[in-house]
């Protein structure tokens, strides 16, 4: 199996760690992320360094404090393929966190280096920028929790995106591996997959313009991929939609891409 790519943790317990990328356990040395289930009344809880989070109800309702602040009953959503945009929270480095089960819940934990402490912040679901991206076989719902438009962090980017039967996305190819602005800038990214209905699956591709790295998966419901480097599209059979939650860092909160130049056409043949 890739090394790019990591299958859930399947044990039920009061508090489950479906996922836990680090940069000790992986290629990756921005990004870091996990995923864990609450029943009702447990918690899971973290004491950060120098890192910030960005906390995402992804189904169920949770509870959120950082010892300052309580955030209460966030969540908007028992599956993300009702569509909507969903709670979360922003905490910054050297501060403490505690999430707790409200109802059974999935919660996502992204990552990534930060020195400078800014405040803790609610992004409420009502506040999430909705895009409607792409045109033809390329369309894809994108809601923006924390964008690089959004100065509330420091390295942190975060987006979930659905994509249709049939559809592509993260298409035309696009990479942000070059610290180079203003043309291209270095983001490493996890993508968390969830499929409906379960059984489905997409195919990713993560590849490089010299092939060092070039790995299609078969991604199935709850997988993480992981992209060091390199473009990444992902194929959406027809019959299923397909869910992911992204979560970029890299030396600068940028998100500037490179298309690539084999398949850029077609966006330019749409124009
Ligand atoms: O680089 C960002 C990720 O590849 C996705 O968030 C992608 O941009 C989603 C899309 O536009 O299709």
């Amino acid at each position: 199996m890739s090394k790019l790519l990591r299958k859930p943790n399947k044990a039920e317990q009061e508090l489950t760690v479906i996922h836990n990328v680090t940069t000790e356990n992986s290629s990756l040395e921005y990004v870091e992320f996990k995923v864990v289930d609450l029943t009702p009344g447990a918690k899971y809880a973290e004491e950060l360094d120098e890192k910030e989070v960005c906390i995402v109800a992804v189904t169920g309702r949770i509870n959120v404090t950082d010892q300052e602040q309580t955030f209460r009953n966030l969540g908007t959503r028992e599956s993300v393929f009702e569509q909507k945009p969903t709670d979360s929270v922003y905490i910054s480095n050297n501060r403490s966190f505690e999430i707790e089960g409200v109802s059974k819940a999935r919660v996502a934990i992204c990552y990534s280096p930060s020195e400078n402490q800014l405040p803790t912040k609610l992004i409420k679901a009502s506040d999430i920028g909705i895009e409607h991206r792409g045109v033809q076989n390329n369309k894809r719902l994108v809601h923006n929790i924390l964008p690089d438009s959004d100065p509330s962090a420091n390295s942190l980017l975060v987006v979930e995106v659905f994509t249709e039967s049939g559809n592509w996305s993260s298409y035309p190819p696009h990479k942000h591996d070059q610290d180079n602005l203003p043309y291209e800038s270095f983001l490493e990214e996890t993508y968390y997959h969830e499929m409906n209905p379960k059984q489905g699956f997409v195919f990713q591709r993560v590849y490089t313009d010299d092939r060092s790295i070039d790995e299609t998966m078969t991604v199935e419901h709850g997988d993480v991929v992981i992209v060091p480097a390199g473009y990444h599209p992902v194929g959406v059979p027809d019959g299923y939609v397909s869910y992911y939650l992204n979560v970029m860092a890299g030396p600068k909160r940028t998100w500037k891409f490179h298309n690539d130049p084999d398949h850029e056409w077609i966006l330019k043949s749409r124009q």
